[in-house]
């Protein structure tokens, strides 16, 4: 199977996923994977990440829009798309008392041309693991089996749900390492992860999620570039700095917002000398993916609770 090199390796259209009963988990969600790029899907719990992935993988139908993997449709095309995918979903469902080694062997043998198994162990770290049943594994070696399986298919398109859930630091970042290395020889990957750091170590771009709708995308920079920076002191209340601030005061305790970091501490810490004004415990924090991610499930949570309050407003004036 070939696609031109431009081509998207994952081309996500308005999709929509309804579950039985009604709910709708995923509501018009539009995003792309390049040939040899990591896109991170973020989200709080419940935003539809899983949802999303499980359209995308095949393991469920759309309610609406459309998915292509490699070019194809990954369910109606399976037999095309499968060989050419990994996945690493939250638990592999091996029988647990096979061996690591017996695990991989098996599905080795559906794969069209696997690795030899003892590589994958290697490319995990699981080599002097390979005799263990599945079941006495830890839940981090369970993880590095879960990639190996994911891997041993030579994916073109790898899709990880939160791939390095319960692995220990030193673990993580060889996981990373792994990572990075598939990419570099061209992997295309959508990851899923609750770890921000991991997003900001791995995605050349970001989609972040609430309530089943894509509330920011963009790399990296895009999405914390909308975001402002953060200066903290104890002391007085500031008078108009570069003017794009905002200012929240709380006894001693003030906190400023700003597009405009340099120009906004350069022109406070002008202010503090002229005026002689002790600036105590100053601190100048830049937006980072953390800030972003909060201060949007933040602003989220207030537009929900607007509505819910115009509502309520709505359902009074209604009944009176
Ligand atoms: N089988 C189901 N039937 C009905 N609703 C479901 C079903 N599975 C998930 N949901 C709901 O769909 C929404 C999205 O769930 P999903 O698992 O996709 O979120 P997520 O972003 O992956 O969350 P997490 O970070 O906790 O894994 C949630 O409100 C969840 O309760």
């Amino acid at each position: 199977m070939t696609t031109s090199p431009e081509s998207a390796a994952v081309e996500v259209s308005d999709l929509r996923r309804r579950y039985r009963g009604g709910f709708e988990a995923v509501r018009g969600v539009s995003f792309t994977v390049r040939p040899g790029e990591l896109v991170a899907l973020l989200g709080t719990n419940g935003a539809g990440k899983t949802s999303t992935m499980e359209v995308i993988e095949g393991l469920a139908e759309p309610s609406g829009g459309s998915v292509r993997v490699l070019g194809k449709d990954p369910i109606r095309d399976r037999t095309t798309v499968r060989p050419h995918v990994g996945i690493m979903l939250q638990s592999s469902g091996m029988p647990g008392d096979l061996t690591v080694v017996e695990s991989l062997r098996l599905w080795a043998g559906t794969c069209a041309t696997p690795r030899p198994v003892d590589e994958a162990l290697e490319m995990v770290k699981l080599a002097d693991r390979a005799a263990t049943p599945v079941k006495q594994l830890s839940g981090g070696e369970q993880r590095r089996l879960d990639l190996a399986l994911a891997i041993l298919g030579r994916p073109r398109v790898l899709f990880l749900d939160e791939p390095t859930t319960g692995l220990d630091p030193e673990s993580r970042r060889a996981t990373w390492a792994l990572l990075s290395t598939l990419l570099a020889e061209g992997v295309s990957m959508l990851l899923t992860t609750h770890y921000l750091e991991e997003a900001e170590r791995l995605a050349d771009r970001l989609v972040i999620l609430h309530q089943g709708s894509v509330v920011a995308a963009g790399t990296l920079a895009d999405v914390v570039a909308a975001h402002p920076a953060e200066i903290r002191y104890r002391g007085l209340r500031p008078p108009a700095l570069v003017g794009n601030e905002t200012v929240r005061v709380e006894g001693d305790r003030v906190t400023i917002r700003t597009r405009s970091l340099q120009g906004s501490l350069t022109a406070l810490l002008a202010w503090a000398s002229a005026s002689q004004v002790e600036l105590a415990e100053l601190a100048a924090t830049p937006a980072t993916l953390e800030t972003a991610f909060l201060a949007l499930s933040a602003e989220r949570a207030a537009d929900a609770q607007r509505d819910n309050e115009q509502d309520q407003l709505r359902d009074e004036v209604t009944v009176r």
